[in-house]
């Protein structure tokens, strides 16, 4: 498990170590870790030596980063041009230490074009931290004529260190070298960062509780139930799946199946289409009504439900149940629309995985600002207080925040996994982690993680779509491959 902290954190816990360190010698190291990571890239393609890198450097700090790391590049033979944005505002030792180290210095925004054009390597100083709003011309100019790697000093300009949200013209960065600690922009948006470096910059004792986490295999591999020899079938979880339709079987095929695969020695279904579940899973001891379901440890609801009359009293049966219950789909969609569901919810061990659409209707009815597509973080996590229990956000990077504050991002290396019946998949999955007695934001991170691996798995070589059916095979493989992690790590 890593955290990741606020740009303002990160600010408030650099201050101390400002204070006791010789000036300059913070963006010394930092800067120093970046040329590390650049002569790294640079020798991908052959000797460093004779090699062009361009440092774009806005006005800040970042900047500085940027002119510093140019120092050391001309040190190692690599012929350095900085592009200042702002002239008059250039970090002045960092200036004038690249002019000593014989580096090139274009104030022309069209001679910076020109030199980005010719370059094997872009270092991406524009904005680091304190960047908000899109990028201010020239950058834009700048950015636009990008056609070699790139190397974002801290975080892709133009992509919000916060949220990771992007404005218009914005840096795609083949690496980020980061400083002291990661920031939500390096787990909310992969895409934009690529393989993310971090540097030590001696931060570690001042940084506050991590405000999100993120889980690695090691985590999952740990905390996935494992029978012991004393369990039975009934002793690891049941869990119930209430799901599905005669007309759209596939649902609860789909969440059934993948319970099976998940844990628990025993997966209940509920529903009309328990015909159809049947045949396709025997395992499975299918009833038509929640009602005669028999025990569960938690329930599954939701998955092609329906949203009538009959899907809100399966809802309020199964959230009557003293268990805890996972609510996807339909069931979303019910709870946004009545109060009386919600307040059934609240306060009990419910984990919620809405997509966005989903979430929309969800916080519908709140009183509040709920807006994932400026803050998918603060969004998801507003909406786990208000409810009272736990939300998934699915999405490239998947949120999980429970009702006291707590949030894990997964983030996702592709977005193939947005394909129908894949949250059907999940379902099942963080259902029968339930049933075996993991708490909702833990259930959550681990499907999470497990579903995505599958989806890696399930899709053979990288690069191409991956249906539902082929996710849901490959979670007995993803759950082999944390498991090992995690014994290779004990
Ligand atoms: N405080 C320190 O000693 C350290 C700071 N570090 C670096 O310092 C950075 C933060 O530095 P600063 O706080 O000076 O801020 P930045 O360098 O991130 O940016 C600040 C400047 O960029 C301009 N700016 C903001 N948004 C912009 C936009 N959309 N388009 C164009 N220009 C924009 C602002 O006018 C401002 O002057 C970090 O990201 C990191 O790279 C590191 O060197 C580690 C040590
Ligand atoms: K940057």
């Amino acid at each position: 498990m890593y955290g990741v902290w606020t740009p303002e954190q990160v600010a408030t816990a650099e201050e101390p170590v400002l204070a006791r360190t010789p000036e300059g010698a913070l963006m010394r190291r930092a800067a120093h870790g970046a040329a590390q990571v650049a002569l790294r890239m640079l020798a991908e393609g052959g000797p460093v030596v004779g090699t062009h890198v361009v440092v774009l450097v806005g006005a800040g700090n970042n900047g500085g980063d940027g002119l510093w790391a140019g120092v050391e590049l001309r040190r190692r033979g690599v012929g350095v041009t900085a592009v200042l944005l702002a002239p008059d505002r250039a970090h002045p030792a960092g200036l004038a230490a690249l002019r000593k180290a014989r580096g090139r210095v274009v104030t022309d925004v069209e001679e910076g074009v020109a030199a980005v054009g010719r370059a094997d390597l872009v270092l991406d100083a524009i904005v680091g931290t304190s960047g908000r709003g899109g990028l201010r011309e020239p950058a834009p100019r700048l950015v636009a004529a990008i056609g070699c790697s790139v190397l974002a000093i801290d975080s892709p300009s133009g992509v919000d260190p916060l949220t990771g949200t992007v404005h218009d013209e914005a840096v795609t960065a083949t690496e980020t070298v980061t400083f002291g600690a990661r920031k939500p922009v390096h787990v909310l948006n992969r895409a934009r960062c690529g393989l993310v470096t971090l540097v030590d910059i001696g931060l570690g004792p001042e940084l506050p509780d991590a405000p999100v986490r993120v889980l690695d295999a090691v985590d999952v591999g740990r905390a996935w139930p494992v029978p012991g020899p004393g369990d039975d079938k009934y002793t690891q979880g049941v869990v119930g799946v209430a799901a599905g339709s005669a007309v759209y079987p596939g649902a609860a095929v789909l969440a059934s199946g993948a319970a099976a695969l998940a844990t628990s020695g025993m997966v209940r279904y509920a529903g009309s289409a328990a015909h159809e579940v049947r045949a396709a899973w025997p395992e499975v001891v299918a009833t038509d009504h929640v009602a005669d379901a028999g025990r569960v440890q938690a329930w599954a609801v939701g998955p092609g439900l329906g949203t009538g009359e009959d899907g809100a009293a399966t809802l309020a049966h199964v959230l009557d149940a003293g268990v805890p219950v996972l609510a996807d789909a339909d069931a979303i969609t019910l709870l946004g629309a009545s109060s009386d569901l919600r307040a059934r919810a609240a306060g009990n061990p419910v984990l919620v995985t809405p997509h966005a659409g989903e979430f929309a209707r969800l916080v519908a009815e709140l009183d509040g600002e709920f807006d994932p597509a400026a803050d998918r973080v603060d969004a998801a996590r507003r909406a786990a207080a208000a409810l009272g229990v736990t939300v998934l956000l699915k999405g490239n990077a998947t949120v999980v925040a429970a009702p006291d504050g707590r949030v894990l991002v997964h983030p996702a290396g592709s977005s193939w996994l947005a394909t129908a019946g894949s949250g059907d998949v999940l379902s099942g999955v963080a259902g029968a982690l339930l049933a075996a007695g993991l708490e909702p934001w833990w259930a959550g991170g681990c499907a999470a993680f497990v579903h995505a691996r599958a989806a890696g798995i399930g899709a053979g070589r990288p690069g191409a779509p991956v249906p539902a059916s082929h996710v849901r095979a490959a979670v007995p493989d993803a759950i082999r491959e944390v498991r090992a992690a995690a014994l290779a790590a004990s």
